[in-house]
C-alpha cells in the first residue's frame, strides 16, 4: 500500500513519466488527471497558484499541478513560463537563435509544483532550479526543450542524458524533493 496517493493534474505525459520515476521509492503514488486548465499570464508563482486552485475546484479535492519555465539570463528571465508557446512557434533551432545577439547563453530551468489541500485552500509552492546554458539542439528530441538545455558541469543536454541522469539533477527532481518533505509533515 502506498503511504500517500496524490492526483497530479497535467496534460503532459512526459512530466507524468518523470514524476512517477522520481517518486518511485518514496511511498507517494501518483494518479493523473488530464484536464485543460487555463493558465494566467504573470509570474511563475502567480501562474502556479492560480492553476492549482482551479484544478482543486474542478476535482473538488486535493491535487498537485506543475509549471515549468525556461528562463534566459540575457532576456531577464524570458521566455520563462511562456516557453511552451515559444517552443511551439519557433522550434528548437529558434529557441537557440533567440540568443544570437547575446554573448550570455546562461539559462535556468525552473519547476514549480503547487499543492492544494482542496478547494478553498491556498496552494503551497515548491520550486526547483537547474542552471545551464542554451545550445544548438543535441540529442533525441522526445521531451520539450531538452535538446537545447545543457546542464552546468555535465557537458550534456538533457536530451543526451539517460532518464536517470536527468532525474538526478533536474529542476523537477529538486522541486519534488521539497514537495516530499511537505507530504511527510502532513502524515505526522
Ligand atoms: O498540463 P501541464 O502540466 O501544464 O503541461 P504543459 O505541457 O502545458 O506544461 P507547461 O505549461 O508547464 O509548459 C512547459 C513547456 O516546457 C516543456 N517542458 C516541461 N518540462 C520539461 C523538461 O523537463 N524538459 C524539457 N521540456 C520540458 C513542456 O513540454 C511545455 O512545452
Ligand atoms: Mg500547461
Amino acid at each position: 500500500m502506498a503511504d500517500k496517493r496524490l492526483v497530479f493534474v497535467t496534460g503532459n505525459p512526459m512530466k507524468l513519466q518523470e514524476v512517477r520515476a522520481i517518486l518511485s521509492q518514496s511511498g507517494v503514488e501518483i494518479d493523473s488527471q488530464n484536464l485543460d486548465i487555463p493558465e494566467l499570464q504573470g509570474t511563475t508563482q502567480e501562474i502556479a497558484i492560480d492553476k492549482c486552485r482551479r484544478a482543486a475546484e474542478i476535482l473538488q479535492g486535493p491535487c498537485i499541478t506543475e509549471d515549468t519555465a525556461l528562463c534566459y539570463e540575457a532576456l531577464n528571465g524570458l521566455p520563462g513560463p511562456y516557453i511552451k508557446y515559444f517552443l511551439k512557434e519557433c522550434g528548437l533551432e529558434g529557441l537557440n537563435k533567440l540568443l544570437a545577439g547575446f554573448e550570455n547563453k546562461n539559462a535556468y530551468a525552473l519547476c514549480t509544483f503547487a499543492y492544494s489541500a482542496g478547494p478553498g485552500t491556498e496552494p503551497i509552492l515548491f520550486e526547483g532550479r537547474t542552471y545551464g546554458k542554451i545550445v544548438p539542439p543535441r540529442g533525441a528530441g522526445k521531451f520539450g526543450w531538452n535538446p537545447v538545455f545543457e546542464a552546468d558541469g555535465t557537458g550534456k543536454t538533457f536530451a543526451e542524458m539517460t532518464e536517470d541522469e536527468k532525474n538526478a539533477i533536474s529542476h523537477r527532481f529538486r522541486a519534488l524533493e521539497k514537495l516530499k518533505v511537505h507530504l511527510q509533515s502532513l502524515k505526522s
